[in-house]
């Protein structure tokens, strides 16, 4: 990913003075350290109106100058307030019986230009480089990996903090909550408390998940662990353990066999059994709570059958194995928020590729392919906090796709997504599926599983319903049962006398067997039974086989 990012991305409308950001890294930390060493309110002094004209000098915005010094309002009150009383010398003056010393009162002097000087050199080195231009830098100068990964982590949290925080208030809002009156009201303090008690819950929740997405990319783990230059798509099967030969490529990308799994006293999967052919498309549907997700987390080795067994490339899942075998299956979450982490879009993609070990050149060309696979390119550069929820999921699709799986997974892709864009990803699938790769998604789109899906399983209540082609989706029986409806493209025949059996899976499809019922003859006006609601309604509650009514 190297310089030609690095070099791209200085923050518009301020002047850095120091071109590269790792020289601009050094010179921070350099003075910094006189900063700390100097003990001259004099020196310290001028030093802190330096820094100060510099920052102007800049062109950073005294808003935000003034902004980044507030921060340091309890630090520079307790100092304050504390060491002129606290130290021992020459009485200066008194408050309130107490005796503030000269030394005590040179001692704070100190201490607050030092932390003035310090936050100006910070709020330079932030206005004049990207966070992630920052992190780099730092790793250049042999900060650990996993250091820096948690100190994203960390800042993700309270970047959600922040938006679980907006959400909630203006949810609560939305429902009738005001702060008339709150300063008096034990009501109000009482709802306050637990809503911020939810808050951190929700925050922590979601930081769990993003975590989890992080070790699915091989995060936390540093290059060393991932370093082996391995991707998905051209990895040896590594099957250890069971007897088979270790280059064998397995039949199966993964088979669950006999299945359990619950949550406390929740059963969410009950001796659930099937298997995903190497380069396969599954469609993965059921109600809500039918286990889908579940599922996947157990797919994806991030959770442990209870009983039974779940392989992957022929390897039983296990708690040693789980980390190996997850890099050979990718995962897009159904909420984009729970998996994009880094700062900009770009860096958010290369996650994935860069703990695998892979080359700058490699890395970059990964990224540049993903996005533009997803139709992301220009957006390379953005923060993908300020994306839409759709561009969110694209840029979550692209960080899974730029790791090269061999298995992919994805959970409901197609919400949030407008019209073009389903269509986008529906060729990207295609083009997927085309490369070889097994994709399993969890959907509740019939029309898009039954167009696309070469499998089918169908989940109820933990158990599995059925599992078999498309032709599953057009059996009115299962699909009651499975709380889903007749496919659209399906309905019209069902209104049309002699043709209630026709299952056309694709626009083409439908309107090739159409024309046979044209070229046949059939008199539209007499076959068709007349339904303002375009035979929705009909179509979904009569049973296959039902004869028609004669048209009226
Ligand atoms: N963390 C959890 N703790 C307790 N119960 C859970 C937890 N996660 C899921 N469940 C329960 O397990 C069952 C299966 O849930 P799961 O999320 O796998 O269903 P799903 O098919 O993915 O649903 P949806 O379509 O609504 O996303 C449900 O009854 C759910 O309430």
């Amino acid at each position: 990913m190297g310089k030609a990012i690095i070099a791209l991305h200085e923050t518009e409308g301020v002047n850095p003075l120091i071109k590269k950001p790792s020289h601009r890294l050094w010179t921070v930390l350099i003075l910094l350290g006189l900063t700390v060493a100097a003990w001259q309110p004099s020196v310290l002094g001028i030093a802190a109106g330096v820094f100060l004209l510099l920052l102007l000098w800049c062109g950073i915005r005294i808003q935000l100058i003034l902004g980044r010094l507030l921060l340091l309002l309890p630090f520079g009150a307790g100092a304050a307030l504390f060491i002129p009383f606290h130290t021992e010398g020459k009485a200066a003056f008194k408050w309130m019986g107490f005796v503030a010393t000269e030394e005590g009162i040179e001692r704070a002097t100190v201490i607050l230009l030092k932390l003035v000087s310090a936050n100006f050199l910070l709020t330079y080195l932030l206005a004049v480089t990207p966070l992630f231009v920052l992190l780099r830098s730092l790793r250049s100068v042999g900060i650990p990996a996993v250091l820096l990964e948690l100190i994203l982590l960390i800042m993700r949290y309270f970047f959600l903090l922040k938006d679980e925080a907006v959400s909630m208030f203006k949810a609560q809002r939305s429902r009738g909550m005001n702060f008339k009156g709150w300063l008096w009201s034990a009501r109000a303090y009482k709802r306050f408390g637990e809503l911020m008690g939810v808050l951190f819950l929700r925050a922590y929740e979601r930081s769990k998940r993003i975590y989890i997405a992080m070790l699915a990319r091989g995060g936390l783990e540093g290059e060393s662990s991932m370093g082996r230059k391995e991707t998905g798509l051209v990895a040896r099967a590594t099957i250890v353990g069971q007897g088979k030969d270790a280059t064998a490529k397995p039949e199966f990308a993964a088979e669950v066999m006999g299945v359990n799994f619950a949550y406390g006293k929740i059963k969410a999967l009950n001796g659930v059994s099937f298997d995903i052919p190497v380069g396969s498309k599954v469609a993965l549907m059921g109600p809500n709570g039918a286990g889908k997700s579940t599922l996947i987390s157990l797919l994806n080795g991030l959770e442990l059958s209870q009983s039974g067994e779940v392989r992957l490339f022929g390897e039983t899942v296990k708690r040693d194995n789980g980390d190996r075998l997850r890099r050979r299956v990718g995962v897009v979450y159904q909420d984009p928020d729970d998996q994009i982490f880094s700062t900009s879009v770009e860096e958010d993609v290369a996650f994935g590729p860069r703990n695998l070990g892979l080359g700058a050149a490699e890395v970059e060309e990964r990224v540049d392919w993903a996005l533009g696979s997803v139709g992301m390119r220009e957006m390379r550069r953005r923060s993908p906090f300020e994306l839409s929820y759709g561009q969110k999921r694209r840029v979550a699709i692209a960080g899974v796709l730029a790791m090269k799986p061999e298995f992919i997974i994805l959970d409901e892709p197609m919400s949030f997504l407008d019209p073009r864009g389903r269509d986008e990803l529906q060729e990207l699938l295609d083009d997927m599926g085309e490369m070889g790769l097994t994709i399993l998604i969890a959907t509740h789109d019939v029309d898009f599983a039954a167009e696309w899906a070469d499998k089918v399983l169908l989940l109820k209540e933990g158990k599995l319903l059925a599992s078999g082609t498309a032709e599953l989706l057009f059996d009115d029986v299962l699909i009651e049962q499975a709380s889903l409806h007749l496919p659209r493209l399906a309905r019209p025949f069902r209104l049309l006398r002699g043709a209630e059996e026709h299952r056309p899976r694709s626009v083409k499809q439908a309107a090739q067997m159409i024309w046979k019922l044209i070229m046949k003859g059939a008199d539209p006006a007499a076959a068709v039974k007349p339904d303002s609601r375009g035979g929705q309604e009909d179509a979904k509650q009569r049973p296959a086989g039902h004869k028609h009514l004669p048209p009226s």
